[in-house]
């Protein structure tokens, strides 16, 4: 074999074992007809992306073989195609074939002179080739169609190939458009920025560039907006982006240095111009949104204002409130305070409550008066199985829901499935309805934008709505505040309370929480206590400390389940791949005779503690839940030859083949994002100031409120004190403009955010003229992603 020639095979395909529908990856074998490697079996397994690959059809593989420490001996391919007819007689034999007709032996013959011998690939690049044998239009048209809907897929996937994409990225593409792939991508290849879900602008780019396509196209300049509405939408959580900071990252994006800075400025605002007229962004006064986050804000003012305007009122008095109070607090055996029954009141009273405090206030204790006092005072049936039950609980988070049904005794479920939302794209489109009347949603603080559009606007008449959560959380993952907006708007009553019931003498965290809230920063909270401890250590150190922490804990008798480290971010040495793997080798370590699995650099094993990544309700696991692996059954070990993780997720047992396993992590460390709505036996905490850009008051009391019985605290003082005294700043968003519109509030006195409270818009015109300024400061090495997601 020469050295530049590439390994291939040829044969035809006999059996496909393996297809993932997902990314078009398939295994199968081929009877080989010829190959220039020095395999000599008469069959070999292929595995690869591939489009419509059939059974007993004929292709070509090129690609490398490899040894797979189980399967031995696979060829891995990177391309292929359908094997054509090469040699004058085979190709005169396919031209005057059946699929043909109007093509006898002489023409064929013709074609093949005229053309040559990659006659096929000569019409498939140009349509106008058989021109020459002047059949008419309507004949050659569907000779040219017949041909290329042979080699379509192959021919696309081949040309993506090309292309720089890789068999995934490719196959997804692939599946966006299907044949118009290079139509799509010849005509507009950023529009793959939009709309496929790993190509960036970056990458478009490169394609624009081998496409011939001007730096100052229209089509690239609204590919850089559209990228960073969407990227600076998702790393800020604002709603809408400042036009002006719009328009230097565009600019600093696309200016080569030649040209002149006003007249770049004015084609992208001409661009801007177009894509809000083509209804993709919407521009009001100095903010650009997208316009789904535009109509969502809308949406949901318009929704409240619904829900607000059908309320009809009580039919009770007071004195019956009072009543039915003094009997519920015997039933739960607990004497509400003050704040407390105001709160169960105002709800009772109200189309819509909104109820915020923090660990340990009773938030769950006043869910359960709220629930029993509204059943008694509206003569509601408590019991599920009835037809007139109407009440519905839920909250964003699988284990938040379970909390909360536990709590009452009544069904809650996730805020998903109650709305039936896959938690795909899809669900941008749902439109669904609530048929309830009384609905509670708990850890509100965690619900975005999109999520509450969809909540609210599925609320019918007449319902009574009551929002629970703790306004001093992170917000949530994606973009909006829409808990803190609502009760920042003063337009709907709420309580915040502020007293601590929770009564165990020796619990220090939940003050430590309340004063970490308050900005509070002294000695105390780096003072060993019963319940909570503070070690010393700077990152390099961290995992080391944190294999002791769990040995000791172990020792001690607590279950590696009820154990959590939680930290900000994935990468470093104290990130949470680090102490993930640090931990695993600690409390599961590999010996020689266990089984393992790899994927990417992550081993599974039997009894590691595992994360749920993505809603899949259909086999009622969710995003942020927390499993263990209890099986693992090897391809060779079973009929389907994939291998399989089988995993317990509190009772619940689920399967995942190897193509499910990007939706686990391992979950011995998770993010403190990913860690809202659970709560922890013992909490572990390491924070390092590498962390710095991330490391904010929230994100600390929120870490802090994880913990149930004991807190250990790892890491550099200063990164504490600095999560202490760092206020994060407001989010962007324009909800509470919406309300005081919808609600005809008339705003007076508006108070002009603080110079602190302001993002951080400094980087002047000028100075990106001049290259003074990175455009890309604080954002080139890290996004969102980075500490809101494993991947
Ligand atoms: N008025 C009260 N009198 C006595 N105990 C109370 C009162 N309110 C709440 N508690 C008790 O305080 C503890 C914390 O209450 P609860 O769980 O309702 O708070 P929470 O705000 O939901 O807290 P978390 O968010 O941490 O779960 C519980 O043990 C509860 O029984």
């Amino acid at each position: 074999m020469a050295e530049s020639e590439k390994q291939y095979f040829i044969g035809t395909v006999k059996a496909i074992f393996f297809e993932n529908p997902e990314n078009l990856f398939k295994i199968f074998t081929i009877k080989i007809k010829k190959t220039n490697t020095d395999w000599d079996g008469k069959d070999i397994v292929i595995t690869g992306s591939f489009g419509e690959i059939s059974e007993e059809e004929e292709y070509k593989f090129e690609g490398k073989m490899i040894d797979h420490p189980k399967y031995g001996k696979q060829f891995q391919a990177d391309t292929y195609q359908h094997s054509r007819p090469s040699g004058r007689k085979e190709l005169i034999n396919f031209f005057s074939g059946e699929e043909f007709p109007g093509i006898g032996k002489k023409k064929a013959e013709k074609i093949v002179d005229e053309l040559g011998t990659d006659a096929i690939d000569k019409i498939l690049q140009d349509p106008n080739a058989l021109d020459f044998l002047k059949l008419g239009k309507e004949k050659t048209d569907l000779i040219v169609e017949q041909i290329s809907k042979n080699h379509q897929t192959e021919q696309v996937l081949y040309q993506l190939s090309n292309f720089g994409f890789g068999n995934v990225l490719g196959a997804r593409i692939y599946q966006k458009y299907g044949v118009r792939t290079l139509e799509v991508i010849n005509e507009d290849p950023y529009s793959l920025v939009t709309h496929v879900k790993g190509v960036g602008f970056k990458r478009a780019d490169e394609l624009a560039r081998r496409l011939g396509i001007p730096e100052d196209d229209p089509r690239r300049i609204k590919g850089a907006l559209v990228q960073f509405i969407s990227v600076l939408v998702q790393s800020s959580g604002d709603t809408y982006i400042v036009r002006e900071e719009l328009l230097k990252r565009t600019i600093a994006l696309l200016q080569n240095g030649n040209e002149n800075i006003n007249e770049l400025k004015q084609k992208i605002e001409g661009c801007l111009r177009e894509l809000v007229n083509d209804g993709v962004l919407l521009v009001e006064d100095e903010r650009v949104y997208d316009k789904s986050f535009f109509d969502a804000e809308w949406a949901i003012s318009q929704s409240l204002k619904m829900i607000t305007d059908t309320y009809k009122g009580v039919s009770w008095k007071n004195s019956a409130f009072k009543k039915e109070l003094k009997h519920v607090e015997k039933q739960f055996k607990v004497s509400y305070d003050p704040s407390q029954e105001e709160a169960i009141k105002q709800s009772l009273t109200h189309s819509l409550f909104l109820l915020t405090g923090g660990p340990g206030t009773g938030k769950t204790t006043i869910i359960n008066g709220i629930v029993a006092a509204y059943a008694k005072l509206n003569d509601a049936t408590l019991d599920p199985a009835s037809e007139d039950y109407a009440i519905a609980l839920a909250a964003p988070t699988g284990r938040a829901a379970k909390h909360m049904g536990e709590s009452t005794g009544l069904p809650a479920m996730t805020i998903h499935r109650l709305l039936g939302l896959t938690g795909t794209e899809d669900d941008e489109l749902a439109e669904p309805t609530l048929d309830c009347k009384l609905l509670i949603i708990d850890e509100m603080s965690m619900v975005d934008t999109k999520l509450f559009r969809t909540l609210i606007t599925a609320v019918q008449p007449g319902t009574q709505v009551v929002l629970v959560g703790d306004k001093d959380q992170l917000p949530s993952v994606g973009p909006g505040q829409i808990f803190s907006d609502l009760i920042n708007s003063g337009a709907f009553p709420t309580t915040i309370l502020t007293d601590i019931h929770r009564q165990d003498e020796n619990s220090t965290i939940i003050q430590l929480a309340h004063d970490v809230n308050e900005g509070i920063v002294n000695d105390d909270f780096f003072q060993n206590r019963s319940d909570r401890s503070y070690i010393r250590s700077n990152s390099r150190n961290v995992p080391e400390i944190l294999s002791q922490i769990i040995t000791k804990s172990d020792e001690r008798g607590f279950d590696i389940a009820d154990v959590q480290v939680l930290a900000p971010m994935y990468r470093g040495i104290a990130g949470i791949d680090n102490l993930n793997a640090t931990i695993q080798n600690v409390v599961n370590p590999m010996t020689p005779k266990r089984k393992e699995v790899v994927m990417g650099n992550v081993h599974y094993r039997i009894k590691d503690k595992v994360v749920y990544l993505v809603n899949t309700p259909e086999d009622n696991v969710f995003n942020g839940e927390i499993g263990k692996i209890i099986g693992i059954l090897l391809a060779k070990e079973n009929v389907d030859h994939v291998d399989k993780l089988v995993i317990d997720f509190d009772g619940n047992e689920v399967t995942l083949d190897r193509k499910d396993w990007l939706n686990i992590a391992l979950a011995y460390c998770t993010s403190i994002h990913k860690a809202q709505g659970s709560e922890f036996e013992m909490v572990i905490l390491p924070l390092v100031n590498e962390e710095s850009r991330m490391l904010r008051r929230n994100l600390l009391y929120t870490a802090i409120t994880r913990s149930k019985k004991l807190l250990i605290m790892v890491g550099d003082r200063s990164a504490f004190e600095r999560s202490i005294t760092d206020q994060s700043s407001e989010r962007n968003t324009t909800l509470k403009e919406r309300i005081f519109a919808t609600f005809e509030i008339k705003v007076t006195n508006k108070e002009e955010p603080t110079p602190e409270e302001k993002k951080d818009y400094t980087l002047t015109l000028d100075m990106i003229m001049n290259n003074a300024i990175d455009p890309m400061i604080g954002m080139r090495d890290s996004t969102p992603f980075d500490f809101m997601e494993n991947k």
